[in-house]
């Protein structure tokens, strides 16, 4: 009989849930005992441990020393030189930051590695970071670093460039911030001195916001370059003298770039940030990947500094990243590519496309706890579901490509106060949106990447919060189901048995699939009878929205504008 059988035995033959009762499966050894992975939780528990480790190292220390004045006064055989000495408190000292990388899951590579910290304080008294910065993370509800910012932030102290890879809501935005807003100090009129680099104009307005929080009391001026600005030809060699850091997405800089003349200089640009690189080093069609040679060329200082941070490793990042970055460091948090632990994972097999909605709504029925990001492949797929949802009186927006930018924004806008209880998104919601306590993300289409897979359900489980992913899957979905079901399994939840036997996919359909999202059949059940009476109820919820829109810009958010403005 095995441990699984006997722990079955021993609960009357009942099927345990072996994620929520983990620590008596592990200790009947039905599981492997697993280190909590996620950030929060590790840096939160260890602090006491930190505290005795120091003691301990100390008092190793202290130990050296009695011996060599013991030796000193002959008592003892062999006299230990101050050379000895120092190699031996050296490699004590090496040893206890091994230790505590290896308690914070940090592995580091690189050259003249600067030791993580391990708390805030340090920065101030190592680095000369101002209180000021301090406080602004104090203010964020940040009393201790996270182990991507343990080590970043140092390493970008020191001016060295970095590839970063820290799992999905463990404070990656902060640990390239900081060290920014630091060696920018305060508002030079040299043009801009930083860019942030981000895949969507959410994702940039997100880092916006914490720069702003981060920075306050700098007077830094921080810019984001939005339709309007274009617009308004806000932009001129003069002009943009009077910013320090821009914060974009890569196809509007480089639309002001290849003006002729270029109405934008990155000439004095010292620090070029990457959010989610391997996302923007992707030779995709929205030609990401040629965006950002132009970026690159553009920031033609000789002291210009890169920094690469994404929760996801890809190889043609880091290859290109030690090719081209000199003394680059690479920082890493957790394993490589695997969904934050933190989350509770389910593989749902819904049959067919139909099956989605029935799946769906049984959720619903059983009780939904809002927020729910629920993903589709398409955004023609998210109209469909969206049409499908509201005629279950569900209170539900859609957020995609084709809706006008005041519409994403306030929809986004409100989401995060919750007025809007579940938000039906496309890939574009996918990557590093930061929406505090999402309880529940559905993929209701499977995703189309392992990559993706772990994106979108590291939009729950962030900064240490639970939270619970349900991906459907149905006949058709075969390709990176085996995957997937591995690191579900690996990060500790259950999954049939069967799937982890699948055949593997081929490099050539995942791919595919990355390309191209597979036909699906409609999302429809609505009677046609019905049709007319939903499209009056739409429009009317349409005409509601515009109002309040309309409402939103003439009011708060204009003059949080006026505030901005440089
Ligand atoms: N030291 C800290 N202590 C507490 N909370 C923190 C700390 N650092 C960041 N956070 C919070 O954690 C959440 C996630 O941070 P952030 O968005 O920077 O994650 P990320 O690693 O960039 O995630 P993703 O990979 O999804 O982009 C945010 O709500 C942020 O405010």
């Amino acid at each position: 009989m095995d441990a699984e059988d006997l722990f079955r035995k021993l609960s009357n033959g009942a099927k345990f849930d072996l994620k929520k009762f983990q620590y008596d499966a592990q200790k009947l050894q039905v599981i492997k005992p697993r280190p909590v992975v996620g950030p929060f939780p590790i840096q939160i528990n260890s602090q006491n441990e930190i505290r005795k480790e120091k003691v301990d190292h100390e008092e190793e220390i202290s130990e050296l020393k009695l011996i060599s004045s013991i030796t000193a006064d002959g008592n003892k055989k062999k006299q230990l030189s101050n050379k000895d000495i120092k190699n031996k408190e050296a490699a004590l000292n090496q040893e206890k930051i091994n230790r505590f990388r290896n308690q914070q899951k940090i592995s580091v590579r690189g050259n003249d590695l600067p030791p993580p910290i391990e708390n805030f304080e340090q920065l101030v008294t190592e680095y000369g970071v101002g209180q000021d910065i301090i406080d602004n993370l104090k203010n964020l509800g940040y009393s201790v670093p996270t182990p991507i910012q343990m080590q970043a932030i140092p390493v970008m102290l020191k001016n060295q460039q970095i590839l970063a890879c820290a799992p999905t809501g463990s404070g990656k935005t902060a640990a390239f911030l900081v060290p920014i807003i630091h060696h920018l100090k305060g508002p030079r009129r040299k043009g801009f001195r930083a860019v942030v680099v981000s895949p969507t104009r959410e994702l940039a307005k997100q880092t916006y916001r914490e720069c702003l929080k981060l920075s306050e009391g700098r007077n830094l001026r921080i810019h984001i370059i939005s339709k309007a600005s274009i617009a308004m030809k806000k932009f001129g060699p003069e002009s943009s003298k009077r910013f320090d850091i821009l914060i974009t997405t890569p196809n509007r800089l480089v639309y002001l770039l290849q003006q002729d003349p270029p109405v934008i200089s990155l000439a004095n640009v010292k620090w070029l940030v990457i959010d989610e690189s391997d996302k923007l080093f992707e030779a995709s069609e929205d030609g990401f990947r040629d965006q950002l040679a132009v970026i690159y060329r553009a920031c033609e200082s000789e002291n210009v500094r890169r920094a690469l941070f994404s929760a996801t490793h890809t190889p043609d990042v880091a290859r290109w990243a030690h090719k081209n970055l000199k003394g680059l460091v690479s920082v890493t948090v957790g394993h490589r590519n695997t969904a934050a632990d933190i989350v509770e994972q389910q593989l749902l097999f819904v049959g067919t496309e139909a099956g989605k909605l029935v799946a769906f709504r049984d959720i619903v029925r059983k009780g939904l706890t809002p927020p729910v990001l629920v993903f589709v492949q398409t955004k023609e797929r998210a109209k469909e579901l969206f049409n499908e949802l509201l005629y279950d009186g569900i209170n539900v927006d859609v957020i995609h490509a084709d809706r006008t930018q005041l519409q994403r924004d306030n929809v986004v806008q409100s989401f995060r106060r919750g007025d809007i209880w579940v938000l039906i998104c496309t890939e574009l919601m996918g990557r590093g949106i930061d929406f505090k306590g999402v309880n529940l993300v559905i993929n209701y289409d499977f995703p189309p990447s392992v990559i993706s897979y772990i994106h979108r359900i590291g939009r729950t489980g962030r900064a240490g919060n639970p939270g619970k992913a349900i991906t459907f899957f149905t006949e058709n979905d075969t390709v990176n189901l085996r995957s997937i079901a591995q690191m579900v399994k690996d990060s500790g939840c259950e999954v049939p048995e069967y799937l982890l036997k699948l055949k593997k996919s081929s490099k050539r359909d995942r791919r595919k699939l990355e390309k191209k999202a597979p036909k699906r059949d409609r999302i429809s059940t609505v009677p046609l009878c019905d049709i007319k009476k939903q499209k009056k109820l739409q429009q009317k919820i349409q005409a509601t929205k515009r109002k309040k829109e309309k409402g939103n810009e003439d009011g708060p958010q204009a003059s949080k504008k006026k505030k901005q403005k440089p």
